[in-house]
């Protein structure tokens, strides 16, 4: 068994020869929500990809449920990640692509309907995404991420596109995933969302 979610330890990074990420220390406990806040460039999606296990350490130590995280089946059973804009299927409908991340994922944590409902999409559904506006497709990404079971939340700035009204709603969306033992590290330049997490900055001085 593992006491933290994430153990990250020493962490080092170079990216094209330069330090993005200098002896980065985050222990995150299950049920956390934590905001990784700093300005552009500061290492924050770097952070993130460590996490997922798509960007390998320099130097130090990354734990994901007690191991170095691994980008294959079993981990992204228990992840879910929202980073860019997914490629989206040609053909298929907002609620389709909502319909095959149900047929992937047989226990979802929502219907497609009430995914719809939750992520403001009803009146969208029968569109492609690529005809949906910027912040309506943000949603659609946020709500395939939500829909599918996990443990462990790794976005991106989710706030990307989104109007207010929905940054809020997403802080909440983001309480009830945790309240179910789920845990959230995201990116974010959003103050509110920020405000409602544990801030950590990717340079280890927390705000
Ligand atoms: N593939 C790469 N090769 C070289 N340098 C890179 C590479 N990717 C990112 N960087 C650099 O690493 C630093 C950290 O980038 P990163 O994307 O992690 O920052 P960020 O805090 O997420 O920024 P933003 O707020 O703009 O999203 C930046 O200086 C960036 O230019």
């Amino acid at each position: 068994m593992y006491d933290s979610i994430i153990s990250v330890a020493e962490l080092t990074v170079e990216l094209g020869g330069n330090p993005v990420l200098r002896g980065l220390g985050l222990t995150v406990a299950a049920g956390e929500i934590v905001a990784v806040v700093g300005p552009n460039g500061s290492g924050k999606s770097t952070l993130l990809r460590c996490l997922a296990g798509l960007q390998p350490a320099t130097f130090g130590e990354v734990r994901v449920f007690g191991e170095p995280p691994v980008d294959d089946g079993p981990f992204w059973r228990r992840v879910a990640l929202l980073g860019d804009e997914p490629a989206w299927y040609p053909g298929l409908t907002t609620r389709e692509h909502l319909e095959l991340m149900a047929a992937v994922h047989p226990r979802t944590r929502m219907t497609v309907e009430a995914a719809l409902e939750v992520f403001a999409l009803v009146e969208r559904a029968d569109a492609a995404p690529l005809n949906l506006s910027t912040g309506q497709r943000q949603r659609l990404s946020l709500a395939a991420a939500l829909l599918r079971p996990s443990t462990l939340l790794l976005l991106d700035e989710p706030e990307r596109g989104l109007d207010a009204a929905f940054r809020g709603r997403l802080a909440d969306l983001l309480d009830a995933y945790a309240d179910e033992g789920g845990t959230v590290v995201m990116a974010t330049h959003d103050q509110g969302l920020a405000a409602r997490a544990r801030e950590v900055s990717p340079t280890g001085v927390t705000a």
